[in-house]
């Protein structure tokens, strides 16, 4: 079993899906770490007796700084950090000391379609505008940059006859539902590695 850290901004339908669906004899969540302090992911991890941290730059009021966070993670052993519509730029001390230990889903088949602005429906916007057939969604290891660390998996899907941004939202919300689970189960059994420089996932 390993033990993991959740990072949201918002809504947290991929962090209720990990607590779902992956079973409690592979993963344990230690934490659940925000920068919003008034949203329906920290309601969830209160209901469901998961500790929450809130993070900024600076410590102040409730929030810890990103320096202690890194304190309070080690402390609890964490291996795996999963971004899951977290919003903010993780500093680049953070990347360093959790090297190869941070994971984000994007709701778009990276490369297209990331980087600075790329969030949440401005993502789906973008994605519409294009007149692109296909969207989904893409798990990547986490560096210094936005969106542009090793790509872990994607799946895609057909949106060529969709009407508005927020259907292609809808449906690749499903994905991620389905991939981000996944990939968490196969870090929690050591089947994800990188070897020479490409990431490797064993069935
Ligand atoms: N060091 C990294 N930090 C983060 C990454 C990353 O790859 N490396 N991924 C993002 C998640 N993300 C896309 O998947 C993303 C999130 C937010 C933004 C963005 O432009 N944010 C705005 C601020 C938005 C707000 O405060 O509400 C900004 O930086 O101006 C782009 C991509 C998480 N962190
Ligand atoms: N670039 C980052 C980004 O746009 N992340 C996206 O934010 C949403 C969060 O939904 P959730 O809070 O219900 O999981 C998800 O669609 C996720 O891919």
């Amino acid at each position: 079993m390993i033990n993991i850290a959740v990072f949201v901004s918002g809504r947290g339908s991929n962090f209720r899906a990990i607590s779902e669906k992956v079973s409690a004899d592979k993963i344990k969540i230690v934490a659940l770490v925000s920068n919003r302090i008034d949203c329906p992911a920290v309601e969830y991890a209160k209901m469901n007796d998961i500790p929450v941290y809130f993070a900024a730059e600076e410590a102040k009021g409730e929030f810890i700084s990103y320096d202690d966070l890194i304190e309070v993670l080690k402390s609890r052993g964490v291996e795996l950090i999963v971004l899951a519509g977290f919003l903010k730029k993780i500093p680049d001390r953070f990347v360093d000391t959790f090297e190869n230990m941070i994971i984000n889903i994007h709701p778009a088949l990276l490369p297209a379609f990331g980087g600075k602005g790329m969030y949440g429906l401005n993502v789906h916007k973008a994605v519409f505008e294009s007149s692109a057939k296909v969207s989904g969604a893409t798990i990547h290891f986490v560096d210094k940059i936005y969106d542009n660390g090793k790509i872990i998996m994607q799946k895609c899907v057909d949106i060529s006859d969709v009407k508005s941004p927020e259907e292609i939202a809808e449906r690749v919300l499903k994905i991620e539902h389905e991939i981000l689970p996944y990939v968490v189960e196969k870090f929690a059994e050591g089947k994800i590695s990188i070897q020479n420089n490409r990431v490797i996932i064993t069935e």
